[in-house]
């Protein structure tokens, strides 16, 4: 229970910091639901109280009715409750959605501070899971498991303390009634259901999977023509998770079906034992009519309660996927920046990575130097380590030991908005965007004219390509740029690095995919752009295919060591 407690405290204190607005949000249902009640009470005290004057003067009766003030009460409530619903919705609908800001902020912000190994080691639909899913999860919390419990508390005390004015009995056998019915719909609706709720959030996380593979993978699927076993898989998980969403239906069911009984029989007893107070002409029949009418009608505070409580155990278990980002996350968004239009030296000390469960460092006790303005390369082998060491120099990957020192200053210790600012590089998988050629090259710079789009397009040599497009600069490249072949979708990530304007950039195999002709084409056009940036090329080997315009060092990495090689 403790444990419970301590994984949703941190979700909580961010939701209670809008305490304001969950005090106002709950005192606008709670007027709502009392609004509505005095309605029920008071037209049934009302349409009694007139039949008894009725039936008093059709028998020649003396009988007095002011109809006026309970008529006026009926319109006042019936108005009170209407505004007081439509402001209710307003107000709470505004805070969920603040809410979920805050939310999905604080999310976001965990995530951008894991480096990239930590984000590839989960699939994109986990992420997408924690981002969407879960944020919901946690943010009905407001709506279903906050607000709702406390009113339905607060009406408890209002209704009883209301009916004990006349009928101080019944008020007590409504106080200990509807207790009781409160604690069934919120502790024991949590506690039996929580494992199986808990349980639904895992289960549509391996669907959620399952689902993505089976659409991403589909070629392979059918050309190995494994389609079916990979449906087969998830109609057996389907079919597991159905199940359990059965069970957890079947046990809301049921409490709903106590609740139904506990709030009828008490309507019953209220009846019952007001009529014997009726019987010892101790009330009058109206009064009895109305505590009969809010008994039946303050059920409504309980209605919604089991099916949210049922699944607390799904909150708890995004809550617990929510909270292993916080563990993960270093504490603090670093925050020192370099200075502008200065040439950046970088400077590597002894630095060695090794990925979680591998056995082997990708990197070992680096040494490099780089003076500033100067331009390197490095080759290795497939799988020598230059795509870690580049991740790592752009502060992308953080190593365990050793240090990096970009103009004099420790890599980990820049802000995200300098390391945008004065790095830039062409990793090896480049990501396009599903938009347009133009909209793809402007993430770069939203300000650069068409001209300039042209102008990089015509470095990369791909301007001649893009004119005999229709649609030219405004066409779409699809999603992760599939309508483009892989040589164009590199040629167009290195245009889109042209828009910027970096002290160092880090190139991971710009020619690949490249023929020779084009390669050297695009490396003239490179060379002016890096004069005067501090520039390293990754590339396999040092030949006709990789033309390197201005390299004055070379090193070579070779599993992870790296050594210093003359230039040819
Ligand atoms: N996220 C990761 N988790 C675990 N091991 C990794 C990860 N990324 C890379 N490695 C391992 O680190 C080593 C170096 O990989 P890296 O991608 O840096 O090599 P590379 O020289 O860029 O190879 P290539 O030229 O084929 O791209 C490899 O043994 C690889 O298996």
């Amino acid at each position: 229970m403790r444990a419970i407690y301590r994984d949703f405290c941190p979700w909580l204190l961010l939701l209670l910091r809008r305490r304001r607005r969950f005090l106002l949000g709950t005192l606008l249902v709670f007027v709502t639901l009392m609004a509505g009640l005095a309605l029920l009470g008071l037209s049934g005290w009302f349409i009694t109280a007139s039949a008894l004057a009725g039936i008093a003067l059709s028998m020649g009766l003396p009988a007095r009715l002011d109809v006026y003030v309970p008529g006026g009460g009926i319109r006042f409530f019936a108005l009170a409750r209407t505004i007081a619903r439509y402001m209710e919705r307003l107000y709470n609908h505004n805070t969920v959605l603040t809410l979920l800001a805050d939310l999905r902020y604080r999310v976001f912000g965990y995530l951008t501070r894991f480096d990239d190994a930590r984000l590839r080691g989960e699939r994109a639909s986990d992420w997408l899971s924690r981002l969407t899913a879960d944020i919901d999860t946690l943010d009905n919390f407001y709506l279903r498991l906050l607000v709702p419990p406390l009113v339905a508390l607060l009406s408890v005390v209002a209704v009883s303390l209301f009916v004990a004015i006349w009928l101080p009995g019944v008020g007590v056998l409504m106080a200990v009634t509807l207790g009781l019915l409160w604690l069934v719909v919120t502790l024991l609706a949590a506690v039996w259901g929580f494992s199986q709720s808990y349980q639904q959030v895992v289960d549509q996380q391996s669907l959620r999977r399952l689902v993505v593979d089976q659409v991403q993978a589909s070629a392979e699927l059918m050309s190995y023509q494994t389609t079916q076993w990979h449906r087969t898989m998830i109609a057996t998980q389907e079919q597991q998770a159905f199940s359990n969403q059965r069970r957890l239906g079947r046990k809301a069911a049921l409490i709903n079906c106590l609740v139904s009984v506990i709030s009828g029989l008490m309507v019953v007893a209220v009846v019952w034992f007001a009529s014997l107070v009726f019987s010892q002409q101790l009330v009058s029949g109206p009064i009895l009519v109305m505590a009969a009418l809010i008994a039946l009608g303050a059920n409504e505070a309980f209605i919604a309660l089991p099916a949210s409580f049922i699944k607390l155990g799904a909150s708890y278990a995004a809550v617990r996927r929510l909270n292993a980002l916080t563990g993960d996350s270093s504490p603090a968004a670093p925050a020192v920046s370099l200075p502008e239009d200065v040439g950046l030296s970088i400077q590597v000390n002894q630095l060695s990575l090794r990925y979680a469960q591998t056995l082997e460092p990708a990197l070992k006790c680096i040494d490099l130097h780089l003076p500033a303005e100067k331009r390197a390369v490095i080759t290795g082998n497939s799988g020598a380590g230059k795509s870690s060491l580049a991740s790592v120099l752009m502060g992308r990957l953080q190593a365990p030991q050793g240090e990096v020192m970009v103009g004099g200053v420790p890599v980990w210790q820049l802000s995200a908005e300098s390391r945008a600012n004065h790095f830039a590089m062409l990793t090896q998988q480049v990501d396009l965007f599903d938009a347009s050629i133009a909209e793809n090259l402007r993430i770069a710079n939203p300000t650069a004219s068409d001209n300039k789009l042209w102008e990089v397009l015509s470095a990369v040599a791909l301007d001649s390509w893009v004119e005999q497009l229709p649609k030219g600069l405004a066409t779409a490249v699809g999603e992760k740029g599939q309508q483009l072949s892989g040589g164009q979708g590199r040629r167009l990530a290195l245009a889109r690095l042209m828009l910027c304007n970096p002290q160092v950039v880090i190139l991971d195999e710009p020619f690949a995919g490249v023929d020779v002709a084009t390669a050297n084409y695009i490396a003239s056009s490179l060379d002016k752009w890096l004069s005067n940036r501090t520039v390293i090329f990754f590339v396999h080997q040092v030949s006709l295919l990789n033309p390197l315009p201005g390299v004055e060092y070379h090193w070579h990495l070779d599993a992870g060591k790296l050594n210093q090689c003359p230039l040819k």
